[in-house]
């Protein structure tokens, strides 16, 4: 699904006018019809008042268009009209007067200096007050109207976009905190990054048909990885294959003392389907992997308590290294033998990581279409701070870009910038997640794919869908706070049965 910018949106809402055709006040009927449908199917409660507060342009308009629709449905509506400016859009002026007389509706109107407000506690607020429109930061009154209904203990509910937050740029000025926000047709940059969460909270989107050859036509580099797009990916394995056709992983990753991190990533590849999956490990942990993962091979180092030694890599479709690794002075020696050595793409976590991060040049001699798989602090080490989500995401697909490497950037919504210039932001996943070990397993699953056969494109992009999948499905059995990174390769069978289905339907 793609993510388009502000002024992007404002374009594809042109073209469906005029070629669909339909009049922008039917457009603005169909898109508040549809968040109207939804609203009552998240909040059913009647008797609970809902309070609408309308800026003046388009998103106003959507806001009295619902107004209408929900008091014809049996809700009790009031909607606050706030003169922020006397420029009220056409649509708004002519929903303005569409709103039933005769007190049906409560109207207040709102204007600057006005005393802020009262309202009910079980009320739900509904913001209207601006959109996409939004084109300078909110301040002054406004501004603390909205921290007045930030602050209430009520519903708050945003159509489109939170007022105050910018769709394709960092929020500078307030901005109202949704619990939920429905979007028209696509997903807005803005929701994907931490800085905003508070702001956007549950976030929604649906269609409100706009013109799919607008969609198609719309030019961009940022797309929300759905399970429409992992479906595609997901190959069918032949009934008459064997362990060889399934690809040799080998994975170098742990040291003395941080094995965990080794089997969580191998538990990662071999549920991945890949069909040999080898631990290069120090001598020392011989044992460990023997016992605590028959599945898996061994492949030791020569020395006894770190990795030292770049085995011969002729058996290997894939390479993965990182997790556990440590970061002593023969262990970076080593990684940096193996940049040298490997002609195929490589998949990098962790210590690794933190290793180039240290010799830049390092960075330079990676083997093209790489994988590197950084959490935000490794990421900032590996390229340096930003001031905001949206620049590090800015960064992210330069640094892509210029190194030739794919970057898996892991987070709530992980994203994945491509050599191309392409990023991927990803659907599946929950906050459980995030504990200890989870992105060893995500290194392992990548690394399975890639020795399965699959680009290294497709392998960062379904190996990312299907984690946070399997971390959804893990859900079945357990909670947020009790799902562990063990958890999610055991549920990489539901993820793939789930993906399947969902292949077969689209
Ligand atoms: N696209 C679609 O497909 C569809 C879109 N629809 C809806 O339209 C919405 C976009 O509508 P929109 O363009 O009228 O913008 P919106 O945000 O309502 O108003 C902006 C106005 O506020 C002002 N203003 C801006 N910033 C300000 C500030 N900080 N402080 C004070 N004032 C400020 C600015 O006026 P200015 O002062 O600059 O003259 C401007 O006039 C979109 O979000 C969606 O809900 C649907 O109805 C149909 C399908
Ligand atoms: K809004």
């Amino acid at each position: 699904m793609k993510i388009c910018s502000a002024a992007q949106i404002r374009e594809l809402d042109a073209y469906t006018i005029n070629h669909e055709p339909i009049s922008s006040l039917e457009l603005m009927e169909r898109a508040a019809a549809c968040f109207t449908r939804w609203l009552i199917q998240a909040y059913p409660d009647q008797q609970r008042p809902v309070h609408i507060f309308c800026g003046i342009g388009n998103n106003a308009g959507d806001g009295l268009v619902a107004a209408r629709l929900l008091h014809h449905s049996g809700y009790d509506v009031r909607v606050h009209t706030c003169r922020i400016s006397p420029n009220r859009s056409e649509d708004f002026e002519a929903n303005l007067k569409r709103l039933p007389g005769h007190g049906a509706i409560g109207a207040s109107p709102i204007a600057e200096g006005d005393p802020m407000p009262e309202l009910p506690e079980e009320a739900l607020v509904i913001d209207a007050l601006f959109g996409s429109g939004l084109n300078r930061p909110v301040k002054g009154y406004w501004g603390d109207l909205l921290q007045h209904l930030n602050g209430l203990n009520v519903n708050r509910v945003a159509i489109d976009i939170p007022s105050g937050v910018y769709a394709d740029q960092s929020t500078t000025g307030v901005a109202f905190h949704a619990h939920r926000t429905f979007a028209f047709e696509l997903p807005k940059l803005a929701f994907l990054f931490p800085e905003n969460a508070e702001r956007v909270g549950q976030w929604t989107v649906r269609s409100i048909g706009l013109h799919p050859e607008a969609i198609a036509q719309a030019e961009t580099s940022n797309y929300y990885l759905t399970e429409e797009t992992a479906c595609t990916l997901l190959r069918p394995r032949a009934k008459f294959s064997h362990k060889g056709t399934h690809g040799h992983a080998l994975l170098i990753m742990g040291s003395y003392g941080k094995m965990g991190a080794a089997l969580l990533a191998a538990r990662g590849a071999l549920r991945s389907g890949a069909g040999l999956v080898s631990l290069h490990v120090p001598k020392i942990s011989y044992n460990i992997v023997q016992t605590a993962l028959p599945e898996a091979m061994v492949s030791l180092d020569g020395h006894e308590l770190q990795f030292t030694e770049v085995p011969q890599l002729d058996a290997y479709q894939a390479i993965g290294i990182g997790c556990g690794l440590g970061q002593g002075t023969l262990t970076q020696k080593a990684l940096s033998q193996l940049i040298a050595l490997a002609d195929q793409p490589l998949v990098l976590d962790a210590d690794a990581l933190n290793i180039i991060s240290t010799q830049p040049d390092l960075l330079k001699a990676l083997p093209s279409q790489s994988i590197l798989t950084p959490h935000p602090k490794e990421f900032e080490r590996l390229f340096g701070p930003t001031p905001n989500h949206f620049k590090r995401h800015e960064l992210q697909i330069r640094k892509a870009r210029e190194h030739g490497v794919i970057i898996v950037l892991k987070g709530a919504h992980t994203s994945i910038a491509l050599p191309n210039g392409r990023s991927y932001f990803n659907s599946t996943g929950n906050a459980g997640m995030a504990t200890g070990g989870s992105g060893d397993v995500l290194a392992g699953i990548i690394t399975g794919l890639l020795a399965q056969g699959y680009t290294p494109e497709a392998a960062a992009l379904l190996g990312v869908f299907l984690h946070g999948l399997a971390g959804d499905c893990a859900l079945q059995r357990e909670s947020e706070e009790s799902l562990i990174a063990g958890d999610i390769p055991d549920a990489l069978g539901l993820a793939y049965q789930q993906l399947r289905k969902a292949g077969n339907r689209h």
